[in-house]
């Protein structure tokens, strides 16, 4: 095994996976750390934490967990996956378990990379950028649960961790390969421990990619993840193209009835919910009666679901607690976590309801959304199909018939929930190919 992969939420576990099988790697997403003793084939593996937001003691362990059974299958690098939004703020985890990693790895040094270019990510001078604007100044300075008030990555670093960051620049990273690797070697040697690194497009990862490619420890998003696979897949075009072949055949969407649950109140899921709404059948969840009964609630959207017809050419039923940022904010002053809280354990007991009931595809918008969903479900794996859009593969459950396509926050086109229909309900409503 050449990768282990530890991502700290479910959307974005299945976003790295996505982008390591289309750049070569045969990849398997574990849902939680497995039992010792399990094994697994392939190039890579990505384990599924929900560690984004937890307490940083709970969020360390379980990445020494997943650390210690990617180290006996052998992997030879370890990839911290966060947000390329980082959604982690001053007292964050990612900073937390990068220290623990790199302790327990023995390593004096690792790179810092949230980049993904081809979704708007992009990081210049050591600031992270979401499309044209600062991280700061776009929709993530309103996240319920990470806002983020910074956009400057060494800062943040140096705030949650115990080492001190440096960066290289755009400039070094046009230099080549060789200029990136002397240039982490000068931080390191200088004392710098978090080496950001500037990012701005799809070759500037190919050349990081190349270069950290030998490094035990790197973090980042799902762009350098893409970046090291092109650098390290072994094989030639054939290969790539038998490994697209197998991903689609094992993670094509299973046919039957569907749900769409969303959760995330970014920016983009709210234009996804407010188009998909004028053409499914919508429930929407009310924050007071998941704080009230967070199950029989879960139960009662799971059952008017179950009762919407899904034949010729009906789009699946959409239960949404997205909310626009002054909507979320009210509710946040008036009951604080709880609310988030609540609302994904009603979307767990909506979940478990619907699997029982026959629903076979779940499309599911919002990384904390998808872990209690994904959770609740109970399976320890996905095979990983076809992506629908950048960073979102569908995905199939290895231990129980059930597809299900788990959406990164500000993923996805206007049109996505649309995109996740079968074609023949897209023939009839629109939407992409
Ligand atoms: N109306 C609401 N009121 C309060 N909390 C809500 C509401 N709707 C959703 N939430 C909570 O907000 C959180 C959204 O986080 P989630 O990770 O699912 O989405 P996201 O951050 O947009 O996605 P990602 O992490 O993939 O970028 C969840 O905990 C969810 O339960
Ligand atoms: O990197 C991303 O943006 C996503 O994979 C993610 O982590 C969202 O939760």
């Amino acid at each position: 095994m050449m990768i282990g992969v530890i991502a700290d939420d479910f959307t974005g576990a299945t976003d790295i996976a996505g982008f390591l099988v289309a750049n070569g790697l045969a990849t398997t997403q574990m849902i939680g750390v497995p039992e010792a003793g399990t094994t697994v084939e392939g190039d890579a593996v990505v384990v599924s934490l929900k560690s984004r937001s937890n307490p940083a003691g709970e969020a360390v362990a379980d990445s020494l967990a997943a650390l210690e059974w990617l180290q006996s299958l052998g992997c030879r690098q370890i990839f911290q996956k966060y947000c390329s939004t980082f959604d982690s703020t001053a007292k964050g985890n990612i900073g937390p378990v990068a220290d623990a990693l790199m302790a327990a790895i023995g390593t004096d040094i690792t790179v810092v990379c949230p980049a993904l270019p081809i979704n708007g990510r992009s990081i210049y001078k050591g600031y992270l950028f979401v499309g044209d604007q600062l991280l700061q100044e776009s929709g993530m300075k309103d996240h319920p649960i990470t806002p983020m008030t910074d956009s400057n990555l060494m800062r943040l670093m140096e705030m949650q961790s115990k080492g001190r960051a440096g960066v290289v620049t755009t400039a070094t990273v046009e230099r080549g390969v060789e200029a990136v690797r002397a240039e982490i070697e000068r931080l390191r040697a200088s004392g710098v421990s978090y080496v950001v690194l500037d990012a701005v497009s799809d070759a500037h990862l190919d050349v990081l990619g190349q270069a950290v490619a030998d490094m035990a420890l790197v973090t980042g998003g799902s762009g350098l993840g893409a970046g090291i696979a092109r650098a390290v897949a072994t094989g030639d075009t054939g290969r790539i193209e038998e490994l697209a072949r197998a991903a689609a055949e094992a993670g094509t969407p299973l046919h039957g009835p569907g749900i769409v649950i969303s959760g995330s109140c970014s920016v983009m899921t709210n234009a996804q919910v407010a188009a998909y709404r004028d053409l499914a059948p919508v429930f929407d969840v009310d924050v007071e009666r998941c704080l009230a009964d967070p199950d029989a609630y879960g139960a009662e959207m799971a059952e008017w679901a179950l009762a919407q017809p899904q034949d010729g050419g009906r789009p699946a039923p959409l239960i949404t607690a997205t909310a626009k940022p002054e909507v979320l904010r009210g509710i946040q002053a008036r009951y604080g976590a709880a609310a988030s809280e609540a609302v994904e354990r009603a979307f767990a007991a909506a979940a478990r309801r619907l699997a029982d009931g026959g629903i076979v595809r779940f499309v599911v918008a919002g990384g904390e959304t998808s872990g209690s969903v994904t959770q609740a479900l109970a399976v320890s794996g996905f095979a990983i199909g076809p992506q629908i859009a950048p960073g979102v593969p569908w995905v199939r459950a290895v231990d129980r018939p059930l597809s299900l396509a788990l959406k990164s926050g500000n993923f996805g086109a206007e049109s996505f929930f649309v995109d996740c229909q079968p074609a023949e309900i897209r023939a009839v409503i629109g939407g992409a190919a």
